[in-house]
């Protein structure tokens, strides 16, 4: 059994041990370690409409709640005698082995944190060799962060749209960016209720930000000059200007005028999604591509069921981190009905991961892997493809603390017999 790379997420022993002695010296990690601290870091750190949009969550944020609690009502318990000095982390999926079980989730508008966004966490997974989900609503074209990383891992996440041209466009690209499996999110037919950026007035996609994979594409890009805009013209104001600011900023990133970026906004916020998507639909994406196919945002066993009928490859139990349904249960408590309903399909989980004994917890309950969500947006507004680094490398170090502590060899073998 291999140990992953020395240039991978690495051991706990040598992370915690650099700390230590890097602490003799006086020096203290980039990030936070503590899960708390570093999203109150990003807190001071970000203006406030781009902390209320990366940190928010539907509603009272009561999801938000249960995803934490969900983590903390599972207890884990150790063997004795049994351990070993070195732990395998890693898993296989699709034919492929990552180093860790854990992968960055799908997050638009990374530009928000960072000005290197999805460049920078594409360089950071790319240092790791952990798998990068691409969102469908990145602030970088899927291209050039396939370009940053070189031949390392990255999946895609796609919203299907009303505009079927570009869906499918969309996954014609994501073939040729080497991508090796493609993540459908169902949970985001209509954007949640989220107070933080309702009390903001600020939705940054009206702003041309995340909208990357949109504006970069042939078939979006030959609607600019046909959809019309809505009539009205407001008056203008510091606010609008400041608005226009931004969208000709994206425009000359792109190559398109303001009046095109007025255009893209809107014709985006009409088409991005589909909210009467059925299950039959699925037999579309299903020919378009070879790739693995998960679907992303299951809770109900009966949709886990359904997806295995309808030749999906995966399943991401999933309540959007929280920022959907304010209510809506949360994440870790559906997952063993629907590891159970999901028979043969590998079944991965987010929404409130935030520390290596939470993945722990998610595998012993039969996740085959999890995704990483805020936390990583969290170091990247900090320090950047550094912080982010950091804040994986202290996931998986505390995760293979944990297995080692269990008593377990490898992350593998976690299962019920490691729950109290
Ligand atoms: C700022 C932000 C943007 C997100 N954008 C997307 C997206 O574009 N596509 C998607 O499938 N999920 C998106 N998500 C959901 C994440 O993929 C993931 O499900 C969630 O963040 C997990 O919860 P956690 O942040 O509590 O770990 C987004 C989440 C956040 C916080
Ligand atoms: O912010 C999100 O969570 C998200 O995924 C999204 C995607 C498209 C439109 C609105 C929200």
């Amino acid at each position: 059994m291999s140990q992953p790379k020395s240039s991978g997420p690495g051991p706990g022993r040598s992370r915690q041990t650099q700390i230590f002695v890097d602490g003799l010296g006086g020096t203290r990690p980039l990030v936070p370690v503590d899960p708390e601290g570093l999203r109150k870091a990003a807190r001071r750190k970000l203006d406030a409409p781009a902390f209320a949009y990366l940190a928010g969550g539907a509603g009272m944020e009561r999801t938000m709640q249960a995803n934490l609690d969900a983590f903390s009502g599972v207890k884990l318990l150790p063997r004795r005698l049994c351990g070993s000095a070195s732990r395998d982390l890693s898993v296989e999926l699709f034919g492929h082995t990552y180093p860790a079980p854990v992968l960055l989730a799908p997050l638009g508008v990374l530009e928000l944190a960072h000005a290197e966004a999805d460049l920078a966490v594409g360089r950071a997974a790319a240092a790791l060799g952990v798998p990068f989900i691409f969102s469908s609503q990145a602030s970088e074209p899927m291209e050039d962060v396939a370009a940053a990383m070189g031949d390392s891992p990255r999946w895609f996440q796609l919203y299907w749209g009303t505009d079927e041209e570009v869906t499918r466009s969309f996954v014609r690209r994501v073939e040729a960016c080497g991508a090796q499996a493609i993540v459908l999110t169902l949970d985001t037919t209509l954007l949640g209720w989220r107070p933080r950026d309702l009390d903001l007035g600020n939705l940054p996609f009206l702003r041309g930000q995340g909208l990357a994979q949109y504006l970069t594409d042939a078939h979006f890009r030959s609607r600019l000059d046909t959809v019309q805009l809505p009539a009205g013209t407001p008056r203008p104001s510091p606010a609008l200007l400041k608005t226009a600011a931004s969208l000709a900023a994206h425009g000359r990133k792109f190559g398109l005028s303001l009046a095109q970026m007025r255009t893209a906004a809107a014709h985006f916020t009409a088409s991005y999604t589909r909210p009467d998507l059925q299950w039959d639909d699925l037999s579309r994406l299903r020919e378009w591509t070879t790739l693995p196919i998960l679907l992303k945002g299951i809770l109900h066993p009966d949709d886990a069921r359904e997806a295995a009928q309808r030749g999906m490859d995966g399943i991401i139990v999933s309540n959007h981190g929280g920022r959907q349904i304010d209510g809506e249960v949360g994440s870790l408590t559906m997952l063993p009905r629907v590891v159970e309903a999901a028979g043969d399909l590998p079944v991965l989980l987010d929404s409130g991961v935030r520390t290596g004994a939470d993945v722990a917890k998610a595998m012993a309950l039969g996740a085959r892997a999890v995704l990483l969500g805020r936390p990583y947006a969290y170091g990247l507004a900090l320090a950047g493809q550094a912080g982010v680094q950091e804040v994986i490398r202290n996931v998986v170090a505390e995760f293979d603390l944990t297995l080692g502590l269990l008593g377990a060899h490898s992350a593998r073998e976690l299962g019920p017999q490691h729950l109290a």
